[in-house]
Formats: C-alpha cells, sequence, structure tokens
C-alpha cells in the first residue's frame, strides 16, 4: 500500500515501531518505517495556510482570481460543517468564509438567516464553533475567514475574542455591522494577534468613507455588490465594475466582491471585470440546508463548488 506523506528528517529517526514497511523517499535514502508512525504523520497537518494577503498575493503572481465560499457554522450540524470546510478546500476554495450563527443577522437573507436559525436551534454556539474549527483547520489549505456580527465580539471581550480565534488558526476576520468609527479598537486587536479584518464597502458607501474603509482594511477589501441583504440574484449588477475601478484607484490592496453571486455565469462576469475575489454565500449554503441528509449535502456542495470554481479556470 503506498502512503504518500511529507517525509521530514525527524521522519527518518524512528522509535519502537510494532510493525515495518520498507519505503524508499527519493531522494532520501530507503527507511523501515512503523505503520503507527505513519498514522501519527498522516494525522499531522498539511502546510499550515497563509493568511488572506498572501493568499492574494500568490493567486495574483499567477493572474488568478480567488474563489472564496461561505457557509454558516452548525448547518445542519457542526460535523457536517467540519466536512464541508474539507469539501469547499479540496474543491479548489481558496480562502473560506465561516458565519458564526447568529439571532439578529440583520444583513443576511432569508437562506443564511433560516441557515442561522436551524444551527442555533441545534445549540450551536461560539465555543463549539472554535472546538471544531481547532480539529479542522490544521488539515485545511485554505485561509479560514470568520465571519460574525459585532455583539458576540462585544459579549466575548474584543481582546479574548481575537485571541481565542488565532489560537485555532483563524486567519480572517469579517464584523460586516461592525461601524466603522469602531473599528480601530478591533483592528488593534485583531493586529496584535496578527488576524486581518476585512472590511466592506458598498454601492451607496460614500466616496470619503470608502477610501477610509479600504485604507483601514486589512486581507482584502469585500465590495457589496449590490444594496439590500445577501441572497442570490438572477443577475450581478454591472455597476459593480464601476465600483471596482473607483476603489483599484484607491488601493492596490485585493478587492472580492461578493452578494448575490450564484452561477458559474456571475463569478465569470464578475473576474472579468477586474474583481481579485468572488464570493458566494447563499447559494452554498441553500445546497447543504435543502438536503434530504448531511451526505447529499455535501455532495451537492462538491458538485456546485466545483462548477462555480470552473469558471475561473
Ligand atoms: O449570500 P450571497 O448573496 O452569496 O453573499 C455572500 C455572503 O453570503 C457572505 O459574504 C456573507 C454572509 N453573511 C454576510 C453578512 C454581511 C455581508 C456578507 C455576508
Amino acid at each position: 500500500m503506498a502512503i504518500a506523506v511529507k517525509p521530514t528528517a525527524s521522519f527518518l529517526h524512528l522509535r519502537k515501531p510494532e510493525t515495518h514497511l520498507f519505503i524508499r523517499f527519493p531522494p532520501y535514502k530507503s527507511a523501515v518505517v512503523s505503520t503507527r508512525r505513519i498514522a501519527e504523520m498522516a494525522a499531522l497537518t498539511v502546510t499550515p495556510s497563509l493568511g488572506l494577503a498572501e493568499t492574494f498575493s500568490n493567486l495574483k503572481k499567477e493572474g488568478k482570481v480567488a474563489f472564496i465560499p461561505y457557509i454558516t457554522a452548525g448547518d445542519p450540524d457542526l460535523s457536517t460543517t467540519a466536512e464541508a470546510l474539507k469539501v469547499l478546500d479540496s474543491c479548489g476554495s481558496d480562502i473560506i468564509e465561516l458565519g458564526v450563527p447568529y439571532s439578529d443577522p440583520l444583513a443576511d437573507g432569508p437562506v443564511i438567516q433560516a441557515a442561522a436559525t436551524r444551527s442555533l436551534a441545534k445549540g450551536t454556539n461560539f465555543d463549539a464553533v472554535i472546538s471544531m474549527l481547532k480539529e479542522v483547520i490544521p488539515q485545511l489549505s485554505s485561509p479560514v475567514a470568520l465571519f460574525t456580527y459585532y455583539n458576540p465580539i462585544l459579549k466575548r471581550g474584543i481582546e479574548k475574542f481575537m485571541s481565542t480565534v488565532k489560537d485555532v488558526g483563524v486567519h480572517g476576520l469579517v464584523v460586516p455591522d461592525v461601524p466603522l468609527e469602531e473599528t480601530e479598537l478591533l483592528r488593534k486587536e485583531a493586529v496584535k494577534n496578527n488576524i486581518e479584518l476585512v472590511l466592506l464597502t458598498t454601492p451607496t458607501t460614500p466616496k470619503g468613507r470608502m477610501k477610509a474603509i479600504v485604507k483601514a482594511s486589512e486581507g482584502f477589501v469585500y465590495l457589496v455588490s449590490s444594496v439590500g441583504v445577501t441572497g442570490a440574484r438572477a443577475s450581478v449588477s454591472d455597476r459593480v465594475q464601476t465600483l471596482l475601478q473607483e476603489i483599484k484607484e484607491e488601493t492596490t490592496k485585493p478587492v472580492a466582491v461578493g452578494f448575490g453571486i450564484s452561477k458559474p455565469e456571475h463569478v465569470k462576469q464578475v473576474a472579468g471585470w477586474g474583481a481579485d475575489g468572488v464570493i458566494v454565500g447563499s447559494a452554498i449554503v441553500k445546497v447543504l440546508g435543502d438536503a434530504k441528509s448531511p451526505e447529499e449535502g455535501l455532495k451537492e456542495l462538491e458538485n456546485l463548488t466545483k462548477s462555480l470554481k470552473s469558471a475561473l479556470l
């Protein structure tokens, strides 16, 4: 049975193994390794993921646009969320947005609101999401950006919140309802914990305020494509093209577009307008929420993710 593990110098230093496999590591010399040690190695993490800005920087060098899915943690349940994160990662996501369910998701449309309600009804809470992430993040190659409303952060305390999410390997944070005037405190703690705080600008954001948002945003700038709440739309407003140009006149930071994007043609169109990343939430949340079983949801998730990602290949 060929087992591909990344050998390291310590890997070749054997303790008392029970059974032995003779494995040849080119260019390493051959080694006799225990299956127990291999199992230990296999459980080890993949290469730790880069941060958001680094991810965009590497993609830009390759002339690629980031595919960024969003799912709600705990819908239909946290163990399915853990598997969904791995599916999203293995199907080519470049950054994954994970939403912490909240009782008053004012910026969310019916699909994500319903997902949050189902998740909360299952007893999902912040601590359970963190415990799940502690297990799963080391197995992901793409960075996770946590999505939460402001209130759960304030309830826990900004410093405690930031250190908690950093400790489990979260790279980014998106807080859609934090007022710009209060982002300074949030940003200070985020920077202290090497968390990239992503800020959002919208089609109705005054230019001066957009400039301040773009200046303060870390990781990437989130351009909300249309007014209103999240939710799949039949089409994406071509105003996005102009908005992207206006933002790119102010910054070299990457700009990712979200809201309403639900089909491969939307993904292709937004990428063609110059977006550095394309964010899809509701359409993905819907397949998980509508499925008759977690297994079916994960299969539908895989199919949709591959279909959306293919628009960027
Ligand atoms: O669901 P949509 O229309 O595909 O949009 C992405 C959105 O879901 C995700 O980025 C998100 C989830 N909750 C939010 C709240 C505010 C802004 C953005 C979000």
